[in-house]
């Protein structure tokens, strides 16, 4: 009989995580995905709102993200752990693992650092969203909030858009002055939430507060507010002005109705999954002010294109080896392609049955 649990799965960290996601590789694959989802085709991918498991001793919460892609074969799993942190706590206010599994036989296959995958895919959401309801010309960009979510939202958010400005508030000083050293470019630090978001076109929330940050009565009409904190029934980041003025759209629907505390407690209702207007069955109003509440959700993709990067990295530095056992021409060759990638591995993205 086949022992399926005789190879273990493979496990890719850290670093291997950061040299192989691109922004760029995520853009249309998560595009895809958030189309696919709100087909609310089985076939395509189930994802349910994710379970929830208190941490009360540690004022946490652990959130169990499974999600099947039966037509492309992808099982997976993330584990989310995430935290309400005192002020002046340095510790991460999310942490989170990734299963790949093999929907045949159930066996995990991958067992990959959810950190990067976390930070990359929710910033690259939102700007997905700034890029479907975002009005033509956006020249200023606020960022509420200094951790690993506006750092990440600040490279994806000026490498897809054309920003004059950009600007950030945090609640401690220490936290805007490390922003700035670790941005690449020009950041105006302000000193208060509203100074950043006064006139600003496109505003991220990326903060672990539980009350609201960001007032409707300083929102430009017609700007684009991606929130990305308060992911509990009872947390908010936007006021009660700001979600009944604004057209509300969601990753999900189910998700924003169980976990947005800005959702729930205003009232407001979600007018469209960002994944509605991919599939052009619902309209994106740009001229409107409008929020995208995010929750997390679509992370296949992310840890489909990285275990199919990583072995065809692996595959293509075996495949060197072979050569260079070969002759000294291949032995050339091989070298110069490599070289010629800069290391790096070509993206592939349906490997995921080659073990190594
Ligand atoms: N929607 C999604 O898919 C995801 C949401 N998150 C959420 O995004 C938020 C930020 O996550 P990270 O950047 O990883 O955390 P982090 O700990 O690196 O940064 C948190 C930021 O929030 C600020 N902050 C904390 N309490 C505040 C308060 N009461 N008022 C104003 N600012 C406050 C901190 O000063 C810091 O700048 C968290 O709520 C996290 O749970 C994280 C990952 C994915
Ligand atoms: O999707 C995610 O990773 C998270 N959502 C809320 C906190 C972390």
């Amino acid at each position: 009989m086949l022992d399926i649990m005789a190879a273990p799965p493979v496990v890719i960290w850290k670093q291997e995580v950061q040299r192989l996601l691109h922004c760029r590789d995520l853009v249309p694959r998560l595009e895809e995905a958030l189309g696919k989802f709100s087909r609310r085709d089985s076939a395509e991918v189930i994802q349910p709102v994710r379970s929830i498991l208190p941490l009360q001793k540690h004022h946490g919460f652990l959130g169990l993200m499974p999600t099947y892609m039966e037509n492309d074969g992808v099982l997976s799993t993330k584990l989310v752990c995430f935290y309400n942190r005192e002020a002046g706590s340095t510790l991460p206010a999310a942490t989170a693992t990734v299963m790949l599994l093999d929907p045949e036989f159930g066996n995990v296959k991958a067992v990959i650092d959810g950190e990067d995958i976390t930070k990359m895919r929710t910033a690259v959401v939102s700007a997905i969203s700034a890029k479907l309801l975002m009005c033509p010309g956006a020249d200023v960009l606020a960022i509420l909030g200094t951790g690993k979510q506006a750092i990440a939202h600040y490279n994806v958010f000026t490498e897809m858009f054309q920003f004059k400005e950009v600007r950030v508030w945090s609640r401690t000083r220490q936290g805007v002055e490390r922003f700035c050293r670790s941005a690449s470019g020009p950041v105006t630090a302000c000193v208060s939430a509203e100074e950043a978001v006064r006139g600003a076109d496109a505003i991220v929330t990326v903060t672990s507060s539980t009350e609201p940050v960001l007032f409707g009565r300083w929102v430009k009409p017609g700007a684009h507010v991606a929130a990305v904190g308060a992911c509990r029934p009872n947390w908010r980041e936007l006021d009660e002005v700001l979600m009944k003025e604004a057209v509300v759209y969601s990753d999900s629907r189910d998700g924003a109705m169980t976990e947005s505390g800005d959702v729930i407690l205003s009232g407001a209702e979600v007018f469209a999954e960002l994944g509605d207007v991919i599939n052009g069955t619902k309209p994106a109003h740009r001229e409107k002010t409008t929020v995208f509440k995010s929750l997390g959700k679509y992370l296949t993709f992310a840890q489909f294109i990285l275990y199919g990067k990583y072995f065809s990295t692996i595959q293509y530095i075996k495949s060197c080896f072979v050569y260079l056992q070969q002759d000294w021409e291949l032995k050339m060759r091989c070298l110069l392609s490599w070289f010629s990638t800069n290391g790096k591995p070509k993206p592939v993205y349906h490997e995921v049955s080659c073990q190594s």
